[in-house]
């Protein structure tokens, strides 16, 4: 699969190997900061372009249209998987997800469809990453993805954001069986869902576990890490016995600055990091033994290109000169509010800086 691509660094750096220079992406690069994800969101719900891989393959090309970028991320939402599983999610512009029935109780677990069909609840996703895939002619690799289960499962007891997730650490502590049965529920789907995404065309698959700072380390070490650790498993057992590429796989905890030892001792290939590390101390916890994903704060994006500049070659450098082990990004993704030509100054800092 590497070699019908014609830029190849991300998924070289996320094996471990060396590089000409530091492969770049950034988290929600496709996105309302730019005015023709705006022009197209006009016309859609969001979850209706999620839903029609045309304008799903559409919207995750723009990024690529206006910057060098080293790789594309199938434009979709974490929230696939709880509407796979039989609940209502809708996107409410301007406030975010909202779900109508949220889980209140282990009872209303009874609502959900526990072992749904994935090919049928989530095809249009593998659609939509042909559909890419059709459209990139091996320009770069594509990003899969899906969300940690304690993050989903925040957003299902929760019913969208919240600033405590005090509801759903509540079921932590009031229903710890429960709450690890509905974790491996998500988790499970989810691990056929990246095999499904790798056969439609993804070279490398991401699981963001964005609410991971929400829980205390030994939470993180009962209700997030285990279950990351047997999706990455389960994923590549799979991939091997179907006689599928066995794509590297990242993990972003967010938030989870306390559990950097264990995750490199995780089954995943690249540890994502907030803009709260500090790259050299993320290395030396890591022992080098996975390669590294970061960080730049996105509100650095906020300064002028010129700070823009030194920010992220002052992070380059931080993390060992971009040549190995690397792969630049934000600490977190894009904000409806950032300019455009801002991300472009960002990308060209990291590609010149790497590339000396
Ligand atoms: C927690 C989470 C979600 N979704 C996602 C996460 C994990 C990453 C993170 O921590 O940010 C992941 C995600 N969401 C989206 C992508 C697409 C690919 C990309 O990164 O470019 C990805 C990888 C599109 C999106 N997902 C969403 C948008 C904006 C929605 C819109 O157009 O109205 C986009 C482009 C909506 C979304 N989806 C979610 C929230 C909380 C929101 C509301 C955000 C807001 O309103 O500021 C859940």
């Amino acid at each position: 699969m590497t070699n019908e691509l014609k830029n190849d660094l991300l998924l070289r750096a996320a094996r471990g190997e060396q590089t000409e220079r530091a492969p770049v992406w950034v988290m929600r690069q496709a996105g309302r900061y730019l005015p023709e994800f705006m022009e197209v969101r006009k016309s859609y719900d969001f979850f209706t372009m999620c839903r029609t891989p045309k304008v799903a393959a559409e919207v995750t090309m723009q990024p690529l249209r206006r910057f060098p970028l080293d790789a594309v991320i199938i434009f979709s939402d974490i929230l696939v998987i709880p509407q796979a599983l039989g609940m209502t999610v809708e996107m409410i512009p301007g406030k975010g997800p909202h779900f109508p029935e949220p889980l209140i109780t282990p009872e209303c677990m009874k609502k959900l469809t526990a072992k749904p069909d994935v090919k049928a609840t989530l095809g249009y996703v593998s659609e939509a990453i042909k559909e890419t895939k059709r459209q990139l002619d091996g320009q770069v690799p594509l990003i899969g993805f899906c969300g940690g289960p304690w993050t989903l499962m925040a957003y299902m007891v929760e019913g969208g954001g919240s600033k405590t997730f005090s509801k759903a650490k509540a079921w932590l502590y009031k229903y710890p069986v429960e709450s690890l049965e509905l974790l491996y529920m998500i988790a499970d789907l989810s691990i056929d869902y990246l095999v499904e995404q790798v056969r439609a065309g993804a070279n490398i698959l991401q699981v963001f576990e964005s609410w991971a700072g929400e829980l205390t380390p030994v939470h993180f070490a009962k209700y997030s890490l285990p279950l990351l650790s047997h999706i990455a498993s389960s994923v590549k057992t799979k991939l091997a016995a179907e006689g599928l590429t066995v794509v590297p796989m990242t993990v972003f905890a967010k938030g989870a600055h306390y559990a950097l030892e264990d995750l490199a001792e995780s089954p995943y290939d690249v540890i994502g990091l907030d803009w709260t590390m500090d790259p050299k101390e993320a290395i030396r916890r890591t022992g080098g033994k996975k390669t590294l994903q970061g960080n730049m704060d996105p509100c650095a994006l906020y300064g002028s290109t010129e700070t823009i500049a030194e920010v992220a070659s002052d992070m380059v450098a931080r993390f060992g000169g971009g040549k190995g082990r690397y792969i630049a990004n934000m600490g977190h993704g894009m904000n409806p509010d950032h300019q455009p030509d801002h991300l472009g100054a960002f990308i060209a800092a990291v590609q010149g800086s790497s590339s000396k």
